[in-house]
């Protein structure tokens, strides 16, 4: 489903809620979590008003930049303690997070893959790159089954400038492979903002385009959640399209 909100705002609202419910409604919650702009305010709010429950949650890793250290900030362990870790107070314990600056990246992919096989995740949130791409699976690899290492786009390595307080020599990202992130038990994904609705119009209108975005399309337990500024090519009003 396609639900496109008023606002950025709502869109955040959502967020929370979806992550109590999912928290709430499983015995062994694990949430892989996109980093990023899109999702800051969602995990806010969730934090505001989660409760004990949050001691059963275990985190795995959507992806991390290679070469960057994870206490640096714009890695995306650090911005997601920044927004969530950290507001949750968790345990070292329940987060399962990639080295980005391990001498064996292969070993890293491997670990992670290990835990998801032994903890499935029960609930992901997805944000959406400029150029389509989801965790770090960027347009132009075939949908990947497994943690893989992979090439940066040029979007990717400029857009991600953002996130870092000078500028940072990107090459190469550690990510979650799609397939896994579909395997998931529930997913939505987050896109906000005027910057992202042409971006959005070719994700939804555009069936040559190729996009990973797209290959999440078409699932039940996947939603696609917009605020009216990123929807603007594709609708007038809040709704589902
Ligand atoms: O940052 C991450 O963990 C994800 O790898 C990435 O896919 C992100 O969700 C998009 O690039 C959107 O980023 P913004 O929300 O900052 O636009």
């Amino acid at each position: 489903m396609i639900k496109i909100f008023e606002s950025a705002e709502e869109v955040a609202n959502k967020i929370a809620e979806e992550m109590n419910h999912n928290l709430m409604k499983d015995e062994n919650p694990v949430f892989c979590l996109a980093s990023g702009s899109t999702p800051q305010k969602g995990y806010q709010k969730f934090a505001e008003n989660v409760d004990n429950e949050k001691k059963k949650l275990k985190i795995v890793s959507l992806d991390e930049w290679v070469g960057i250290d994870r206490d640096s900030e714009g890695s995306c362990y650090q911005m997601l303690n920044n927004d969530l870790f950290s507001l949750l107070q968790l345990d070292e314990e329940q987060i399962h997070f990639f080295n980005g600056t391990s001498q064996d990246l292969q070993e890293q992919c491997r670990r992670i893959d290990r835990f998801i096989e032994e903890y499935p995740i029960t609930f992901s949130l997805m944000g959406v790159g400029m150029n389509g791409h989801i965790g770090l699976n960027e347009p132009g690899y075939p949908v990947l089954n497994h943690s893989s290492i992979v090439k940066l786009s040029e979007t990717t390595k400029t857009v991600a400038q953002k996130y870092f307080n000078q500028p940072t020599h990107l090459e190469e990202g550690i990510t979650l492979g799609l397939q896994q992130i579909i395997n998931s038990k529930r997913v939505i994904v987050v896109i906000t903002g005027e910057h992202k609705a042409d971006i959005v119009k070719e994700i939804f209108a555009n069936q040559e385009a190729n996009l990973p975005a797209q290959e999440l399309l078409g699932y039940d337990h996947i939603d696609f959640y917009l605020d009216m500024d990123a929807a603007k090519y594709i609708s007038r009003s809040p709704n589902n399209v």
